[in-house]
């Protein structure tokens, strides 16, 4: 099944046009891997399809309905940098707050919430330091909590965006294997990452992005150098492209 289908995409940011004629389709199960240069436009790919940034023009469904009911299906997980964590609150509070758009303004948290926060938080391996405000905790552990924020909705679709930056590599690889469960559970995983060679080795599926979309395939189907160079500029005889296993 299709959870996220993104067709024609056009996006322009300050007068300036950062993404055109995108077209991505995400199916249930798929553990995406959206790669590109700085400037790509990632991250504004990700913001406009939960609508943070708005789309000059195309379409974007989740399993089959527009997005403008189906936001809830969606658990976004932001670079770290862009939570507010000297805000007083403590590590299940941050990941109640991620079901805010469930609770809604009056009804009070009921079991189901606390259920949800609770497997959230277990999943991510942060349970012993559930109580502890968010301003006390380390890089790793602050994205981990981002990531049981977005759980907490029990979303179809996950949105991640470079969630390794500055993890050690245990972290790195806790991550890594959550978010390939997570694609087995059937859920569609789209990240984005710098880190392309452990993208081929663990993702289903690669977007290779530069202001549009380059290619789209499995990993092994991606094989060729010149969409590597298209899409990077990386030089030819880089030791990247043997890392990658290009030619
Ligand atoms: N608020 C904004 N106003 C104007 N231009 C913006 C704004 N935000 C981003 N841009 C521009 O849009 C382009 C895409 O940015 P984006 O952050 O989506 O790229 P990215 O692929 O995520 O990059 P990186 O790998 O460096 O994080 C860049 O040229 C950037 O300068």
């Amino acid at each position: 099944m299709t959870a996220l289908s993104v067709k024609s995409l056009t996006v322009a940011l300050g007068g300036r046009p950062v993404l055109r004629d995108v077209d991505l389709t995400v199916e249930a199960g798929d553990f995406m891997g959206l790669i590109g240069p700085n400037g790509a436009g990632k991250t504004t790919l990700l913001r406009s399809v939960l609508g943070l940034v708005k789309r000059s023009s195309g379409t974007v469904e989740v399993e089959g309905a527009p997005i403008a009911r189906a936001r809830q299906r969606i658990g976004y997980v932001p670079q770290r940098h862009e939570f507010a964590w000297d805000f007083p609150i403590s590590v299940e509070d941050a990941v109640l707050a991620g079901r805010v758009r469930r609770v809604g303004w009056i009804r009070r948290p009921g079991v189901d919430d606390h259920r949800a926060v609770n497997e959230a938080v277990a999943r991510v391996g942060m349970t012993a330091l559930r109580r502890r405000p968010v301003g006390q905790l380390s890089g790793g552990q602050r994205q981990r909590v981002l990531v049981a924020r977005a759980l907490a909705l029990r979303p179809s679709v996950l949105l991640l965006d470079e969630p390794f930056t500055g993890l050690d590599v245990p972290t790195q690889e806790l991550l890594t294997d959550l978010f390939a469960e997570l694609s087995r559970e059937g859920r569609a995983v789209l990240m984005t990452t710098h880190d392309l060679v452990a993208a081929v080795h663990t993702c289903s599926t690669i977007c290779l992005v530069n202001g549009t979309v380059i290619a789209t395939g499995a990993p092994e189907a991606l094989r060729d150098a010149a969409l590597w160079r298209t899409a990077f500029g990386i030089r030819d005889g880089s030791p990247l492209l043997a890392a990658l296993g290009v030619k």
